[in-house]
């Protein structure tokens, strides 16, 4: 696990701003589209709400288990659907390919990643037996999750049960844990006024009973003495502020590649078969999408989150110019260029989901600073920064006021 991949390592440079921290500047132009890393995980999981809605993937890259009829016969819940071209679908025989921890039959897309989840983690979180009091303190801290984190998660109790696991089995914990200590992990912001929104006084009692829950489970399980700090009062804080200002969501989907592949289908000769074909294709995938949207909204992607050693050095903006991709369809994380980036300009992403790209300055400003603690000061925000500090939904409410 953490493995950088692909990267010229004069491409780049890892500097540190004043304000922001650590930041990534670009040592040469990049063009519009073009890869500038690919990393995989230190750790990852999958959303605890996102296994319980069975969602099938791998658990250790999160490359989808269903072949894209059965992910959208689940999503639609109809088991009549049919999808054509099944030559796009490279999920088809997946079934077959399916490895299966012989204890707990946790599933895996290949031998190689189930080997490499026991070898880092599995031999110490397999839930074998039901009955045994660990697993039982396991799914009791999951739960306690998912009753703090309704969806949509954003970090994920998993990832800490997977770092104790980590640490248990490295034979290089000191290591593992100085990685651990890179991340920005700060519970306020530098001036001191924000606080992450799940160390906030209303998850205070929940916030506790996890801590004591995962404290129980070291004493009695795990024994790893470098955690013990971190399921102290104040490390625990710092242990979810570290989570919530680093973690990276993570989703796949056999649906989208299948979409993806339909789009470069081998083209019929005639220019009339053509329209006709990609016309039928089109309809048939809109109404799909708009089946899954009635039926299952919009969470329609295998979801979990990760923490990156390199991509965790990105900073934030609201004009970012690149973007995070999965391009493989599982864990590993490409970063690519969405516009051209000239020599020594910095390389930032936007934190902000799609939907909560275009609220009003003031609104992604909010969220920015409940989740990772930051006052956002890049070109957008400062020439919108006339903009009265109304949220998307204030100022829509006025918008209809006037109307
Ligand atoms: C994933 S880290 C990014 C790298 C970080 N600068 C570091 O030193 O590790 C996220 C944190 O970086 C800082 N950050 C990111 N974008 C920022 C921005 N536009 N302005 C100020 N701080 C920012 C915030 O402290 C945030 O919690």
């Amino acid at each position: 696990m953490s493995t950088i991949i692909s990267i010229n390592e004069s491409d780049f440079i890892i500097a540190n701003d004043e304000i922001k921290g650590r930041q990534i500047i670009s040592k040469r132009i990049y063009q519009c589209g073009e890869l500038i890393f690919q990393e995989q995980p230190l750790v990852l999981a999958q959303f605890e709400w996102n296994k319980l809605y069975k969602y099938s993937t791998c658990e250790y890259c999160l490359y989808p288990l269903e072949s894209c009829e059965q992910n959208v016969r689940r999503l639609c819940q109809d088991s009549s659907i049919i999808i054509p071209h099944s030559e796009c679908d490279p999920n088809r025989n997946i079934d077959q390919q399916i490895v299966r921890c012989p204890k707990c039959n946790e599933m895996y897309c290949s031998t190689i990643c189930y080997q490499q989840a026991m070898n880092n983690y599995h031999l110490t979180l397999c839930q074998s037996n039901e009955n045994s009091k660990k697993d039982q303190l396991i799914r009791h801290i999951i739960d306690l999750w998912r009753n703090v984190h309704p969806p949509p998660e954003t970090t994920s109790i998993s990832l800490v049960l997977k770092l104790m696991a980590m640490l248990k089995q490295s034979n290089n914990r000191v290591l593992l844990l100085q990685e651990l200590q890179k991340f920005s992990q700060s519970v306020q912001s530098d001036n001191q006024q924000f606080y992450h929104k799940l160390l906030r006084k209303e998850f205070e009692s929940q916030v506790e009973q996890l801590r004591y829950a995962l404290e129980q489970f070291n004493e009695q399980y795990m024994e790893i003495v470098e955690f013990k700090w971190f399921l102290t009062l104040n490390g625990f804080r710092q242990l979810l502020a570290l989570l919530g200002r680093n973690q990276q969501g993570i989703g796949t989907s056999s649906l989208a590649i299948w979409v993806k592949n339909c789009e470069t289908l081998s083209i019929p000769q005639e220019a009339a078969a053509v329209a006709a074909a990609s016309s039928d294709i089109s309809q048939f995938i809109d109404a799909i999408y708009t089946k899954i949207d009635d039926v299952s909204g919009e969470f329609i992607d295998c979801e979990g989150s990760g923490l990156f050693k390199l991509q965790s050095c990105l900073n934030h903006s609201c004009d970012a110019n690149a973007e995070i991709q999965y391009q493989h369809n599982n864990s590993t994380l490409s970063v690519v260029a969405t516009r051209l980036i000239s020599n020594n300009e910095e390389i930032t992403i936007n934190y902000l989901s799609e939907c909560d790209r275009n609220r009003s300055r003031h609104s992604r400003q909010k969220l920015l600073q409940e989740n990772y603690l930051f006052l956002c000061q890049c070109n957008r925000c400062i020439s919108e920064s006339s903009e009265p500090d109304e949220t998307s939904e204030e100022e829509s409410e006025n918008d209809m006021d006037e109307d």
